[in-house]
């Protein structure tokens, strides 16, 4: 038997002596509000006095008080260790936070037995509950997930090996957390929550837990990919800790291409996408030109690349890169497409079908849409897709690139606007005029710098450049 199951056993028979609150008397109605917790990133922190491993660490601790240093340092979430004879808490804890800090987002941490537990939980102001899945029976795990998730509450469910995986395949619980402390031996094996994620093949949050003494532990745990920390100990004995995680997870938070993007900018001359790249020769150069986007060619084209080109030849971070597609209305974007995003190897996708704006939303991964002006109704759309838009084939027409003009009124239009993206027919013998008259902010240029198909030539790339300064 493990320290787990008999804290577990030792609750169970309080609770059948003195009922689910123990020493404390349970509302017969909450009055907290219920405050979402189920949105990361995750910087739990935990109300606690002490733990089987290390004893009391802070018996004088005021629960309330720790709680709005917690809320001062920016931390959104806090757990509350309500177990009360190896962690030194109960239940009022829970209610006396609940009854000062009525927004903060709290989570009922014990060695929860049964479905009355989860409503003994709800009615004393959780918001959030853990369910510790080897303790309990498959059914009553599921049970217990469903019945707080009805009353509104959150559950995050603990998993500890393979086998507790498993358990709960079937559940797809949407928050796990990972514990990194092996209840055996009380052992901290920091790469622990990695091996056993690997065994979680849904998409869920997944939170690390324990051990977490540091911003360097939190920035570990933030670049393996976890949704967040939850950390007891080290919370509540450096003061300092609670703000520096919140930073650190802040900052995986806004990673943001568009920042990239934008930072990119340089002085007197529009951003340039130099696009249909085919080849590492062609990539180097844009680079060492000084192209702001590299667009590689994921649709039938004869430009297209395959995805393995992507990840081994252009794996040069220092610049951004997206992938254009062209999708169907309601075809949905390959997983593999935007594995390449997940990973790093694109910063963004360029949609160049028929994809609705929710489409492109949905996929979840950074995005502008290209439209082309046909009519009123395509510049129409400009606005709806958000504040930039590439125009295709916008100056092809104009310059006779197709044999079709556009209407001068369309022109006008796209004209006056400040975030003009252009793309379509540029080359180096138009593209001072297109500057001079519209502007851009942004220019897509593939073919017009070709020797032939896929292949770009030296001296139009040096001569496009120079013309843009
Ligand atoms: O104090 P630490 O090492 O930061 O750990 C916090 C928390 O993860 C730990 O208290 C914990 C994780 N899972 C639990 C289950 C029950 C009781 C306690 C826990």
């Amino acid at each position: 038997m493990d320290i787990r199951e008999e804290i577990s056993n030792n609750r169970k028979k309080r609770v059948e002596r003195e009922g689910y609150g123990l020493s404390i008397t349970i509302p017969e109605k909450r009055e907290a509000p219920l405050i979402d917790f189920s949105k990361g990133p995750f910087v739990i922190c935990e109300v606690k006095r002490g733990s089987p491993s290390k004893g009391h660490f802070a018996k004088e601790l005021d629960e309330v008080e720790q709680a709005t240093k917690y809320w001062d340092s920016g931390v959104k979430h806090v757990s509350i260790l309500t177990e009360e004879d190896y962690f030194y808490g109960s239940l009022q804890d829970l209610i006396n936070i609940k009854k000062r800090c009525p927004t903060l987002s709290v989570l009922r941490k014990d060695f929860l037995l049964d479905l009355t537990d989860v409503e003994t939980s709800y009615l004393c102001g959780a918001d959030a509950y853990l369910l510790i899945t080897s303790l309990l029976d498959r059914d009553l795990l599921y049970s217990m997930y469903w019945r707080g998730k009805e009353l509104g509450m959150t559950p995050l469910v603990e998993v500890h090996d393979k086998d507790d995986v498993e358990k709960v395949r079937e559940l797809r619980p949407s928050i796990i957390g990972i514990n990194s402390r092996d209840l055996k031996n009380f052992t901290i094996d920091p790469l622990r929550p990695l091996k056993i994620r690997s065994y979680i093949d849904w998409e869920c949050d997944i939170i690390y837990e324990s051990g977490i003494s540091s911003k360097e532990d939190g920035e570990f745990a933030r670049d393996s990919n976890f949704s967040g920390v939850l950390v007891g100990e080290w919370a509540v004995k450096k003061e300092s800790l609670p703000g520096e995680l919140v930073s650190v997870f802040e900052k995986s938070r806004v990673y943001n291409p568009w920042e990239r993007l934008f930072n990119s900018y340089k002085e007197n001359r529009p951003f340039i996408k130099i696009c249909g790249l085919t080849n590492k020769e062609d990539v180097d150069l844009a680079v060492d030109l000084g192209a702001n986007l590299l667009g590689f060619i994921l649709a039938e084209s004869p430009r297209k690349v395959e995805i393995d080109f992507i990840k081994t030849q252009i794996i040069d971070k220092r610049i951004l890169k997206v992938g254009v597609v062209v999708l169907s209305k309601g075809e949905k974007l390959s997983d593999d497409i935007k594995q390449l995003v997940y990973d790093g190897y694109l910063d963004f996708i360029q949609y160049h079908g028929d994809e609705t704006l929710k489409e492109c939303i949905n996929n979840g991964v950074p995005f502008y849409k290209a439209i082309s002006i046909k009519n009123r109704e395509s510049l129409n759309k400009m606005n709806s897709y958000g504040p930039v838009v590439l125009l295709d084939s916008f100056s092809a027409s104009k310059r006779g690139g197709t044999g079709k003009s556009i209407d001068r009124k369309l022109t006008a239009i796209a004209r006056n606007n400040p975030n003009l993206w252009l793309a379509g027919g540029l080359n180096t013998e138009n593209i001072s005029s297109v500057l001079e008259e519209f502007k851009p902010e942004f220019i897509d240029v593939s073919s017009g710098l070709e020797l032939y198909p896929g292949k770009k030539s030296k001296e139009k790339m040096i001569k496009f450049f120079k013309e843009l300064i």
